[in-house]
């Protein structure tokens, strides 16, 4: 459904010094500095598959979603989404996508949402009765029938979100690409718009490449996982793999009965937090059993679970790794 093949993206930023001697000579003499936004990834993704694209600030992702949703020519490589080239804008291929910008509206702002949904009704040219099926079921979904008919101005940012996806969805793209469409939302509304996400997906179909900084909606949506750093791949592949990989070691948490000192956790793994009845320990994987035992056997425990590390210490030991990489590969002058 998408191929991705050395894609760069790469921007000309004009630089100059501070001042007004800098800004005068600027006016004749520019200079101009590169930066490698995208610099030459590749990857494949299959119709219906739910995939994150992670990466930290600055890494690429808006860019290559850019790209893919044809809002950027590529500096080099080839992209097809469905067999079009995106930067051709083709009308078929603009009726098959969205592109979803936690951070941008499309809704108007002085005018309710359903008037831009009857707008993009208009733009998609979709058909009157599918129209009005989606937009009940939409409006049922997100349970959003009391504010479509509100100036957008008069929204909550929730509130707005819900639109914003609505408004993506009147077409039923069968591509969507979402850039952080989570960002500053209550975490309840968070779980209501992955919730809403996921039976999209699994209903229509539909593909899904999403951007997002908070790990729960990663959790949730993406069972594939493609990380950019610095305009590179670093990791493709599931999600489950990359925590095993970077972070094998197991979480146990312990609840107890009464506070215990310290010294009787420490034989039985890495001491993570110990803190008002709770201690999280850190172990091996094949020690879990082992650890498990001691701890009922020896201790007040309550209750106990084991985990994973929590992704968002899994996310930034990978980029931690990948910086030290970098480092080690810059040769000194
Ligand atoms: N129009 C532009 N002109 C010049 N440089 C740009 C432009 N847009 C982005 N960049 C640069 O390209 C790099 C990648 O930016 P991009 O927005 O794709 O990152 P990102 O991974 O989406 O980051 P974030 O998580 O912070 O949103 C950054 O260094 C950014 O400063």
């Amino acid at each position: 459904m998408i191929s991705v093949n050395g894609l760069r993206k790469h921007y000309k930023v004009h630089k100059r010094p501070p001042g007004l001697k800098a800004a005068l000579r600027s006016l004749v003499h520019r200079t101009y500095t590169p930066v490698k936004a995208v610099d030459g990834i590749s990857f494949d993704i299959r119709p219906g598959e739910r995939v994150g694209f992670l990466g930290p600030n600055g890494a690429g992702k808006t860019t290559t979603l850019k790209v893919l949703a044809g809002l950027l020519h590529p500096s080099d490589g080839e992209v097809r989404v469905d067999g079009h080239v995106p930067r051709l804008r083709e009308e078929a291929f603009l009726k098959k996508i969205m592109l979803v910008m936690g951070q941008k509206q499309q809704l108007l702002w002085d005018l309710p949402p359903a008037e831009t949904f009857e707008l993009n009704r208009a733009i998609y040219d979709v058909p009157t009765v599918q129209y009005k099926q989606t937009l009940d079921e939409l409006v049922g979904l997100l349970e959003i029938g009391d504010l479509i008919g509100k100036p957008t101005r008069q929204l909550s940012l929730g509130e707005r979100m819900k639109c914003e996806l609505a408004a993506a969805l009147i077409h039923r793209p069968r591509v969507l690409f979402l850039d952080e469409p989570t960002i500053g939302l209550d975490v309840s509304m968070q779980a209501t718009m992955r919730t809403f996400i996921k039976d999209y997906n699994e209903k229509y179909g539909a593909t899904l490449i999403l951007t997002s900084h908070y790990m729960d909606d990663v959790a949730a949506l993406c069972p594939r996982v493609i990380v950019i750093d610095k305009g590179l791949l670093s990791y493709d592949g599931s999600l489950e793999a990359l925590v095993q990989r970077v972070r094998p070691e197991k979480r146990v948490v312990l609840r107890l009965a009464e506070q215990v000192d310290v010294s009787r956790l420490q034989p039985l793994g890495k001491v993570v937090t110990h803190e008002a009845g709770t201690a999280v320990l850190q172990v091996q994987q094949d020690a879990v059993n082992a650890t498990i035992s001691r701890a009922l056997s020896g201790l007040p425990v309550t209750d106990l679970t084991v985990e994973n590390a929590p992704l968002e210490e899994v996310m930034s030991e990978l980029f931690a790794e990948n910086k030290a990489r970098r480092q080690a590969e810059v040769v000194p002058a």
